[in-house]
């Protein structure tokens, strides 16, 4: 049984137990390792840090990739047990079964109670009561209309905006050069924070602008990588054991409290003293239940916001992060993405997605936007669920499971099933083009096993948002610059390595780390401008 990777700590090993580079600016102390140690000799603070490694290191849960070999490896093929009552699939009817069409037959798995942060205490993520799940959804996803979209849409061309300045910033220093390696997971995490903090409490995090509230990537990655490991491991989460696992959590939650407290604070009094704003917020804190006239308590408020904040800024930046990872290596859909954009638009202005966009005339960027999230999903692991107490059971791919059981299917597995994408490792945007050799039929098929969002009653209702970010951002980056991998050991950072751990060796597969969503460390990306950019300096 393998846990995924610890949080940010100082620690060097991957899920898998591979070299990554290291995610934060800690270094790996060779002290804190209990190995050739008298432990008499070992101070607390050191022997919990090596508790802390051991326990993360031998108790781990499947990653994407483990799953996917264990598909492969299981002679039945489609289906394997993860545990005595837990099973996961790997077929398109499969995950419909569990999370469309059969999802009456289903509910959220109990492991999900593991993460909240009270008893009783339920966010939109965590309730598995479905009618509590259905007012819920129905709250936040006014915010997330499409009407809502267009009406922030300029605040995120804002945020774009500086993403796109910060870059030109750094280019512009090696004038008519190659501008130096760019870390374009911190680049992408900072906008995708930004436009959450704007989008979800009406105020950015100013990540982008200065390093004060940075912190919170950290304390993000930490938070997600704690409810992926309790959700796999309810009892884990009753044996208490955060000081021993998340040894450096506590402090950046504090921080992470304090920010998010004063930010909620902020946003009611705003609301009470009558300066509302259009942000999704507003649809939380004025929800009222139709039936039962009930709304979201204060702790319920602080639990939506904060699952939130990682729902929408630490996928959205993976899934951008990705983008540059593999335009910058296939370096023909590279050219073809901005010969389109170049053509299509007249201005970096004219980009855009609200009224009148040319956005959807893109259809080759829309592609690689689609297909960088086939190949790497943000949210990739397994979604659990449990078969409902009461239902009898299901049959899903001819396998009967018993009620009380989680049933489960990996987004990063469907994703890469061959039956559906052949040659599911190369990084191919005309697969989603209707051409001579890819008929609309194929398309079809692959359309039904693309999930990145999920789907269903519990499939992600932020999926518009998500895609007005990353057209926008990857269509302004393509317009102002020409970009490449980096030259150098910096060029492979995020990428697989021959000779690595096993599902980790393909050069051109850009590398995640599994958590509740995932994290990543590079592409290191070089710029060099092409348009006119006096505007961003
Ligand atoms: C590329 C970007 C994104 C991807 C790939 C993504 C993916 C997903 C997935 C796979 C789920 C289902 C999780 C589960 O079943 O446990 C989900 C749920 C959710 N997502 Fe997203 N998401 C993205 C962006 C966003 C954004 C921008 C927002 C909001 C602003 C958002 C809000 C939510 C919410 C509220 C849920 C919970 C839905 C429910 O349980 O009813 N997501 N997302």
């Amino acid at each position: 049984r393998q846990m995924t990777d610890p949080p940010s700590s100082s620690l060097s090993i991957a899920t898998d137990g591979s070299s990554i580079h290291s995610l934060t600016s800690r270094a790996h102390s060779p002290r804190s390792s209990l190995i050739g140690m008298e432990l008499t000799t070992v101070p607390l603070a050191s022997f919990m840090s090596a508790l802390s490694k051991i326990i993360n290191f031998t108790v781990r849960a499947p990653t994407h990739w483990q799953s996917r070999r264990a598909h492969i490896n299981n002679r039945l093929g489609k289906a394997f047990r993860e545990g005595p009552n837990k099973m996961v699939f790997n077929t398109v009817t499969a995950f419909h079964d569990i999370n469309a069409n059969k999802a009456k037959l289903v509910q959220k798995s109990r492991g999900y109670l593991s993460m909240l942060p009270a008893p009783g205490v339920y966010n939109i993520h965590t309730s598995i009561d479905k009618s509590l799940h259905r007012f819920k959804r129905r709250m936040i996803s006014q915010g997330l209309s499409d009407q809502c979209m267009r009406e922030f849409e300029p605040s995120l061309l804002q945020h774009v905006n500086k993403f796109i300045g910060n870059l030109a910033r750094l280019a512009a220093a090696n004038q008519g050069q190659w501008s130096v390696p760019i870390n374009m997971t911190k680049q992408c995490k900072y906008l995708g924070f930004d436009v959450m903090g704007e989008f979800g409490f009406g105020q950015s995090f100013q990540l982008l602008d200065k390093p004060d509230n940075r912190f919170l990537i950290d304390a993000v990655t930490a938070a997600s990588h704690r409810s992926a490991v309790y959700g796999q491991f309810p009892d884990l989460a009753k044996a208490k054991l955060d000081k021993i696992l998340y040894p450096h959590a506590s402090s950046l939650r504090m921080k992470y409290m304090r920010l998010m407290t004063r930010l909620l604070r902020e946003r009611l009094k705003a609301e009470t003293d009558g300066h509302t704003k259009r942000d999704l917020f507003s649809f939380i804190v004025n929800a009222t239940d139709s039936e039962t006239g009930r709304g979201f308590s204060q702790a319920e408020l602080w639990s939506e916001a904060r699952f939130l904040l990682i729902a929408g800024s630490d996928t959205a930046s993976t899934g951008l992060a990705a983008l540059f990872f593999y335009l910058s290596r296939y370096t023909e859909c590279f050219e073809k993405a901005a010969k389109e954009v170049r053509s299509t638009f007249t201005s970096g202005s004219d980009i855009h997605s609200g009224l009148n966009s040319k956005m959807p005339q893109c259809v080759y960027l829309r592609a690689c936007i689609d297909e960088a999230m086939r190949m790497t999903p943000p949210a990739g692991g397994i979604l659990w669920r449990e078969v409902s107490p009461g239902s009898g059971g299901i049959v899903i791919d001819g396998h009967y499971v018993p009620e009380g059981c989680d049933v489960g299917a990996s987004i990063y597995c469907v994703q890469h099933n061959e039956e559906y994408f052949p040659n599911s490792f190369k990084f191919d945007p005309d697969r989603w083009i209707v051409s001579d050799i890819n008929s609309k039929e194929d398309i079809e098929i692959a359309k039904q096993a693309f999930v990145p969002f999920s789907l269903g009653p519990r499939g992600c209702p932020g999926k518009t948002m998500a895609y007005m970010e990353l057209s926008n951002a990857i269509a302004k980056s393509l317009w102002y610059f020409d970009f490449k991998a980096a030259e150098g050991s910096l060029g492979a950072v995020g990428a697989g390595r021959p000779g690595g751990s096993k599902g980790r060796l393909r050069p051109k597969e850009f590398q995640l780390l599994d958590y509740l969503t995932s994290t990543h460390d590079g592409p290191y990306i070089q710029f060099k401008i092409r348009a006119d950019i006096e505007e961003f300096l």
